[in-house]
């Protein structure tokens, strides 16, 4: 049972696939021999076989067969072709997750030999450094023991949890797009301490870890982001103007529609 002695194949080492091996390996649930990659990039293998010490190919069919575990980390786009480059090489008792935005269980499983165990998984980039918040959904052929070893691995790199696999768009737009909606907030926030006199680095500081202590107050307090707010608005103040600025500028339905467009697009992605 568990992760110990199971082998972990990444396809696809490219921004998040790559994130998924540093993340994996810095929580030690695997050594860095049981763990595969393949890529039709060279260069990036070299690098992640230099750096981390993993075993790396360029031929996905040796990644499938050397692995317990399968994680598919390349674009919805070119997925149905990788599968089928290695779809001979499965076995019954191999799991595949799929990390593609949009693309169904269903269509995965169709792609794969019938009986196979596929697992859909939406993480995000913040799984480099352990703060991923992932999604998991299980095919209709995966056992519970799988759905353990899924939820292992992708808590090693965060917070995981097992959804349904109607509301993965969503997830996606929340969480795998987010933190893409967020970096610009903190660049924009330290530009405007810039503009008021601060150097870079402090600027930047100050922005991203005003971010992080705002969502740690979220997540480790039950109070409401409004409560959050007031709490910090005081009558008359400096925050009340600021927050003023924002609301003329649209920023709560700017941050909707930025979720629900990617959700909308992660269901084209599907089709
Ligand atoms: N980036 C993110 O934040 C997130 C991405 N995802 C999902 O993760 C998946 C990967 O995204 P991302 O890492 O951004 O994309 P990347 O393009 O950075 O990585 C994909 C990698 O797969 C390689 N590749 C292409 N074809 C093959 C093939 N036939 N065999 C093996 N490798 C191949 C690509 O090589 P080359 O570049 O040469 O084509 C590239 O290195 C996507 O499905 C995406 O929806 C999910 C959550 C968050
Ligand atoms: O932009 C994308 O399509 C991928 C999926 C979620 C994050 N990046």
């Amino acid at each position: 049972m568990g992760l110990k002695n199971k082998n972990i194949g990444l396809i696809g080492t490219g921004k998040m696939g790559s994130s998924l091996i540093r993340g994996i390996l810095k929580s030690n649930i695997v050594d860095s021999s049981n763990v595969y990659a393949s890529d039709i990039y060279n260069q990036s293998l070299e690098n992640l076989q230099n750096e981390l010490g993993i075993n790396v190919s360029n031929d996905n069919k040796q990644t499938v067969m050397n692995s317990d575990i399968i994680i598919l980390a390349v674009k919805p786009q070119v997925i149905r072709k990788v599968i089928a480059g290695f779809k001979d090489e499965m076995t019954e008792d191999k799991l595949v997750i799929s990390i593609a935005a949009g693309v169904p269980i269903s269509e995965i499983e169709d792609e794969l030999n019938s009986g196979s165990k596929l697992i859909r998984v939406m993480p995000n980039i913040a799984a480099t450094v352990g703060e991923s918040s992932s999604a998991i959904c299980p095919g209709g052929n995966t056992t519970n023991e799988d759905v353990e070893n899924a939820l292992e691995i992708f808590k090693t790199v965060g917070t995981a949890r097992v959804v349904s696999e109607y509301l993965m768009d969503a997830f996606t737009g929340v969480s795998g797009s987010g933190p893409a909606y967020i970096f610009p907030v903190i660049e924009a926030m330290a530009d405007g301490a810039v503009y008021e006199g601060l150097d870079r680095k402090n600027a930047l500081t100050f922005a991203a870890q005003t971010v992080l202590g705002a969502a740690k107050l979220v997540l480790e307090t039950d109070s409401h982001p409004a409560e959050l707010k007031d709490m910090v608005t005081s009558p008359g103040g400096t925050t009340i103007r600021g927050f003023h600025e924002l609301e003329e500028h649209g920023i709560r339905s700017a941050f909707m529609d930025a979720v629900i467009e990617s959700s909308k697009r992660s269901r084209e992605l599907g089709k």
